[in-house]
């Protein structure tokens, strides 16, 4: 799967995965669906917004797949590429996530893959399937600041 491939953080939705780092610019280019999921806060149900959802998503999945393959691959040796260092990182990124899970009362499954590779899946368990609150949540997360989390690359 390309996901596992890229080795970065990746917020998953559902069984789709899509890169965290892609949220923003997926975001923008449907700047009014993207800022009313920001604004609004998840329903604890979320079973009547699943409809609405699931067509959002889509959405988001085409535009995260357009916007990527419109953008260029910076060389891998620049110092504009850093990993995240681990531990502290992984361990950091679990907690800012989870309090912003414990504020909205929707909990997405934090993975780890691997020793570098940290995994977000959401999903609403209760409908078995993505609500409204998935990307309520989603959003959220993706507005979180992870630059001081990443690793300076180690000069040769
Ligand atoms: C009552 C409370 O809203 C439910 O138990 C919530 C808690 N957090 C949840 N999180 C997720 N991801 N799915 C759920 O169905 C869910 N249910």
């Amino acid at each position: 799967m390309i996901a596992r491939m890229l080795r970065a953080p990746f917020l998953s939705l559902s069984k789709f995965q899509v890169p965290l780092a892609s949220l923003p610019v997926l975001l923008g280019s449907h700047g009014r669906c993207g800022t009313q999921v920001i604004e609004n806060n998840c329903d604890p149900t979320g079973i009547s917004s699943n409809k609405i959802s699931v067509y959002g998503f889509r959405m988001f999945f085409t535009a995260t797949a357009k916007d990527l393959s419109a953008k260029k691959c910076v060389p891998c040796n620049t110092k504009d590429l850093r990993a995240m260092t681990e531990e502290t990182a992984r361990l950091e990124m679990f907690q800012l996530i989870s309090d912003i899970a414990e504020a909205e009362g929707h909990h997405p499954d934090l993975h780890l893959v691997g020793w570098n590779n940290v995994t977000v899946e959401i999903w609403t368990h209760a409908v078995g399937g993505l609500t409204e609150n998935d990307f309520i949540l989603a959003a959220k997360i993706n507005t979180l600041d992870l630059h001081h989390l990443l690793r300076k690359k180690v000069s040769a």
